[in-house]
């Protein structure tokens, strides 16, 4: 056998080095874009033009690898040269192991300074404050909806969405010593328990169930003390020396959450945008109905419509609104200007590139 795979082993050799030679070439343009950004004080951290990278691959791709495989290398590449230029920082709810980080690293790569919070109100507060660059928070959830903290924090910053994540969700049920011997206790996130409660009522109805901070928290509980099991990612358990009793437990096979990007950069247009918007009108009959006709009215397509009560105890509301298109492409523009006029609150969130 070893005599096929030697000169095998050669070629990959010679393939590896002229690899190594051309990503060097493409660090060394990205010093000089660094450079010229550098002169003007400009944003290094562009996610349009990545966004445009990233699907140019794929769309490029010949195979056999496959195309997300080749958006993963080389969302890497883009990583660590814009790492060259200067390394980004990112704020997101800790601790290691959360799947923020997870999220974090599909968006910016792994040659970024993560900064991990406490809460959602403390990334919100460590970008506002200039500590981090960016921060990243969960948004909604596939099966639990809207996480309503994030919400209600968008309504009050003055930073932007810049850009979007969405990531697959899979929980394990993981223990430190691979069993439920002896087990009292299973922890993780709310959101997290009630994406598995099927499962849990299934299985182990008569065991406690406690919600805590994060299952990266969950996580380390667990590691620390054998009475506890956590409900969390792969990724926090291996962390955090788990072992897995039952993997992708959550009841719903398709589980996504929604990250948002948040930051000071209003991201241009990449080509397949999204923007989010938050509005409110006067608690009248067919109010809702009036505001949004102009989107009908200029061919935009509206992709997510949420409510959350304004807390003024007089059952109005903000709604929450996505719609497809960049505020810079002029349909948009025009049905925004139609909209804002109609409404008693109007807050455009950001315009972004739409997940990979
Ligand atoms: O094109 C740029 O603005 C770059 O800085 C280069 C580059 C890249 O490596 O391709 C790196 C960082 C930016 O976020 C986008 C792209």
């Amino acid at each position: 056998m070893d005599n096929k795979l030697k000169p095998l082993r050669e070629q990959i050799d010679a393939i590896d080095a002229q690899i190594l030679d051309l990503l060097n070439r493409r660090a060394r343009v990205a010093e000089e874009v660094g450079h010229v950004k550098a002169e003007t004080n400009a944003p290094v951290f562009r996610p349009e033009r990545e966004a445009q990278v990233l699907r140019g691959v794929a769309e490029r791709n010949p195979g056999p690898l496959n195309g997300s495989d080749v958006q993963t290398i080389f969302r890497e590449i883009m990583s660590a040269c814009r790492a060259l230029e200067r390394r980004v920082s990112v704020a997101y709810l800790g601790p290691a192991g959360t799947f923020s980080e997870q999220a974090v690293y599909q968006q910016f790569g792994h040659a970024v300074a993560g900064e991990l919070c406490v809460s959602i109100d403390e990334v919100f507060r460590a970008t506002e404050a200039g500590t981090a660059d960016f921060g990243v928070v969960p948004i909604e959830n596939s099966t639990e909806g809207t996480i309503n903290r994030t919400l209600d924090l968008l309504l009050q910053t003055s930073l932007a969405i810049s850009g979007e994540i969405s990531i697959p969700i899979h929980h394990s049920l993981m223990t430190k010593g691979g069993s439920m011997a002896g087990i009292t206790r299973i922890c993780a996130h709310s959101q997290a328990l009630a994406q598995c409660q099927a499962w849990l009522n299934q299985h182990f109805p008569q065991i406690d169930r406690q919600a805590v901070a994060s299952n990266g928290e969950a996580a380390r509980m667990a590691s620390d003390d054998p009475t506890v099991a956590a409900i969390a990612g792969e990724i926090a358990g291996e962390k955090y020396g788990l072992q897995v009793v039952h993997a992708h437990i959550q009841d719903d096979p398709h589980n996504r959450t929604r990250f948002a990007v948040i930051g000071r950069l209003q991201t241009a247009p990449s080509g397949r945008d999204q923007t989010s918007l938050v509005l409110s009108v006067p608690n009248q009959p067919g109010a809702v109905h009036r505001m949004l006709a102009p989107l009908a009215a200029h061919g935009v397509s509206m992709t997510r419509f949420e409510s959350r009560p304004a807390r003024t105890g007089a059952w109005e509301y903000y709604f929450y609104v996505d719609i497809e298109g960049h505020l810079q492409e002029e349909k948009v523009a025009c049905a925004l200007d139609e909209l804002k006029r109609n409404a008693a609150f109007f807050k455009v969130l950001g315009s972004y590139p739409l997940a990979l």
